[in-house]
């Protein structure tokens, strides 16, 4: 069988997706430049150290290895820093992922799963949210994301590039078996920020804003399991595979919980104790962001595996004990 090419494999979600494409018995190449990714989560004799900008370093990896399809979870991945360097992040997004998506028509590879956000939505205008809501994203991050899913009907049309756009909400979790887990340099997400708090490698935790408006008024998410997402990004492959339209899901577990909920979740989960502190909103941050995923569930057959919120922080637990003294 051809290999699938997952860019971004050495990160958090892309190693989990490799672990589960290879599990499934599917054979993979990772192309990562380790800016924001690590050599160790990935399996050895798998990684091409290299750029989706890098036309030469591209034509090389789809000629030599047979390339049928290709992940790509390349990308910078702040919102905070896209606000302050949005030059980097349409470099990095827009400019490097068109080099990829160049090379993906240059070699004839028809098959693409792209890594998009909620952020495309902005400030929700009602919740959950379908794939019909509204794109209006309020920060360059969310654009760069937003932009490459309203070009991809171009490549399709004139290169033949069906793809399968898969909008995550919050990222959360670690492989049930320990072997990965969610390592960012330097960490913003609330989940592994919470942990480490318990854990005692962080004084404590901010709450950024107690005056949204809802019911506790601290910011509602919806937390999806890393595991469950590398399950979506087969089951859209296969999508494709089977002859299927090109598409966008929007992917999560339809239930929001506010911050204060997350913590105390921990609280429960670790039986740890830390201290909170609640400071000033974090500039960006819509108050509710929660998935309507039926489509993924009825078009794909999707069915998340870890979905309650416990079994979630209780994976990213144990990967916090086993390994996050170590970095
Ligand atoms: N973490 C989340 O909650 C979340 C939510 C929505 C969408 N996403 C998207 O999912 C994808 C993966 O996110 P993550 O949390 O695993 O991030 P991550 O930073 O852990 O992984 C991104 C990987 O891409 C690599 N990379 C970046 N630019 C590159 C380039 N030009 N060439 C080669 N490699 C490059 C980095 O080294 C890193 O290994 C991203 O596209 C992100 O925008 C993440
Ligand atoms: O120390 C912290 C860290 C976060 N938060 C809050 O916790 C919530 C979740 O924040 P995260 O940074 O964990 O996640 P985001 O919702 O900001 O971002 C996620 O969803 C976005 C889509 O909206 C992007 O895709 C982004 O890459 C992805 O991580 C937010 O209200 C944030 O303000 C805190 O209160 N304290």
């Amino acid at each position: 069988m051809s290999k699938i090419l997952v860019t971004g494999g050495a990160g958090y979600i892309g190693s989990h997706v490799v672990q589960y494409l290879r599990r499934c018995g599917r054979e993979v190449v990772v192309l990562d430049d380790l800016s924001g990714g690590f050599r160790d989560a990935v399996p050895a004799g798998c990684l091409v150290e290299g750029n989706i900008g890098d036309r030469a370093a591209l034509d090389q990896v789809f000629a030599e290895h047979g390339i049928a399809a290709v992940m790509n979870f390349a990308s910078f991945i702040e919102v905070g820093a896209s606000v302050k360097d949005p030059s980097a992040y349409y470099r990095n997004n827009i400019g490097n992922t068109l080099e990829l998506l160049d090379a993906m028509a240059r070699h004839g590879v028809g098959h693409l799963i792209f890594s998009s956000t909620a952020a495309i939505f902005g400030n929700p205008e009602y919740t959950p949210i379908d794939e019909a809501h509204p794109k209006a994203p309020i920060n360059p991050y969310g654009r760069t994301k937003w932009l490459i899913e309203q070009l991809l009907p171009d490549y399709e049309q004139a290169y033949g590039l069906k793809s399968v756009c898969l909008r995550y909400f919050n990222a959360a979790g670690a492989d049930p078996d320990g072997q990965l887990g969610e390592r960012h340099q330097p960490e913003t997400h609330l989940v592994p920020l919470v942990l480490q708090a318990a854990s005692g490698r962080r004084e404590a935790i901010s709450i950024f804003g107690t005056d949204y408006p809802t019911p506790d008024g601290t910011c509602i998410r919806d937390y999806i399991h890393v595991e469950d997402l590398a399950q979506a990004h087969l089951r859209a492959l296969e999508h494709l595979e089977s002859g299927a339209d090109s598409a966008a899901f929007n992917l999560g577990n339809g239930n929001g919980f506010s911050i204060r909920e997350v913590i105390e979740a921990a609280r429960a989960v670790t039986g740890r104790d830390f201290k909170v502190v609640e400071s000033e909103r974090r500039p960006g941050d819509p108050p509710v962001l929660v998935a309507d995923s039926a489509l993924a569930r009825s078009t794909l057959g999707w069915t998340p595996e870890f979905a309650d919120l416990e079994t979630i922080i209780a994976h990213a637990w144990a990967w916090e004990q086993a390994k996050g003294v170590k970095w």
